[in-house]
């Protein structure tokens, strides 16, 4: 139910360095189109023998299994390395040539690294951190920029303010949408009223168990367990009360069934359906045994019942060791019929069905 936001996937981060490597190449023909020719050494090193190779390492760092782990480390370390070459060659073009080479650059990786590479609030601060104080240390060092040094610094550090909030706006947005679709699946798959599975969820699981089963050769055992009289308790004592009666038997049921591989949902109304795997048809029995006897315990008062002078539940119930032609619909028809003759049987009492011998 919890699916982190942030989730890495190896996959999605190769193609987008594959992506930032391409728009950083063709960054190259617009540089050297404006970059005096006795800088192009400079530049080459650069961009040739630290930022290609950098990628190419990120590249092939996401092909490592355990790449998850390390990415927002390794999103920091990249971007910071490209940046910093940037600084380099920066300083460079000012000292050989007194050229004002691009800054903007610090800008690009720095978005880049949030919102593409989707790292983290606190790796985002730490990385837009440690690029403004390298720019800052360079704005004051080199004046590169002339007049418009501080003007840049500003720049810089306000579209990282920009990137760094835009940021948090996503990332609190997620966790509320998160939280929404946490509570939203919660109550779409659980029965308000007794806070056990509601019949959909039932459905959905009793498939997928009885699929599991039909691969290990398990047995099912499916119980239907409908309360004995209820329109008259109901009538007598009210439907507060009777829900109060419902809720007490989806909690009696989830302590007789805790493995969680059992299955206790509210079928609808005052009928509950249990399923069971790898019981024995003893254990089974005995489990139907108990159902009855909780009520027996709880001896909630039911005057105007005709079968005990207080609430019961009559059970129907049926085992089959699962195979291939096993069938959800059958099976459920089978102890739902077991469940009819409970109540022409007098209810308050269990019966197993037993398949007609030819
Ligand atoms: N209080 C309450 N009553 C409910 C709820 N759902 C169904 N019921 C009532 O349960 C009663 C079921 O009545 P019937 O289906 O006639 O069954 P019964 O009176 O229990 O008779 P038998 O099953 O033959 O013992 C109805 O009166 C429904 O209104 C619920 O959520 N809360």
């Amino acid at each position: 139910m919890h699916t982190d936001f942030r989730k890495v996937d190896a996959k999605l981060i190769r193609l987008l360095s594959f992506v930032g490597t391409a728009i950083l190449s063709s960054f190259i023909i617009a540089d050297l189109s404006v970059l005096p020719a006795s800088l192009e050494d400079v530049y080459f090193t650069s961009r040739l023998f630290v930022q290609l190779p950098v990628c190419i390492i990120f590249f092939l760092l996401t092909f490592m299994p355990s790449y998850p782990k390390f990415h927002q480390l390794t999103v920091c370390s990249v971007m910071l390395a490209l940046i910093y070459s940037n600084y380099w060659l920066i300083i460079q073009c000012w000292k050989l040539d007194g050229f004002a080479f691009p800054y903007e650059g610090t800008i690009i990786y720095s978005l880049f690294a949030i919102f593409v590479f989707r790292i983290n609030f606190i790796s985002a601060l730490i990385l837009c951190g440690i690029a403004l104080a390298g720019y800052t240390f360079l704005t004051f060092s080199y004046p590169v920029y002339g007049a418009s040094n501080f003007i840049n610094l500003c720049f810089v550090a306000s579209s990282m303010v920009v990137g760094l909030l835009g940021l948090y706006q996503i990332d609190s947005g997620l966790k509320k949408l998160r939280m929404v679709n946490f509570k939203l699946t919660g109550l779409s798959q659980i029965d308000q009223l007794t806070n056990i599975f509601n019949r959909g969820t039932y459905e959905i699981r009793f498939s997928e168990q009885l699929e599991l089963n039909k691969r290990v050769g398990n047995s099912v055992c499916v119980f239907i367990i409908d309360l004995d009289s209820f329109k008259k308790y109901n009538d007598g004592y009210g439907h507060v009360q009777g829900d109060k009666v419902i809720k007490l038997q989806a909690d009696m049921l989830s302590q007789i069934f805790r493995r969680t591989t059992d299955i206790v949902a509210r079928y609808g109304g005052e009928e509950f359906v249990v399923v069971t795997s790898n019981n024995t048809e003893q254990e089974c029995e005995k489990l139907a045994q108990r159902i009855i006897e909780q009520w027996q315990s709880q001896k909630i008062p039911h005057n105007d019942s005709n079968e005990q002078d207080h609430v019961t539940c009559s059970v129907g119930y049926y085992f089959e060791v699962v195979n291939s032609d096993s069938e959800k619909e059958l099976i459920v028809e089978k102890a739902d019929k077991a469940l009819y003759q409970a109540k022409a049987h007098g209810k308050n009492c269990f019966v197993r069905y037993r398949e007609k011998r030819t």
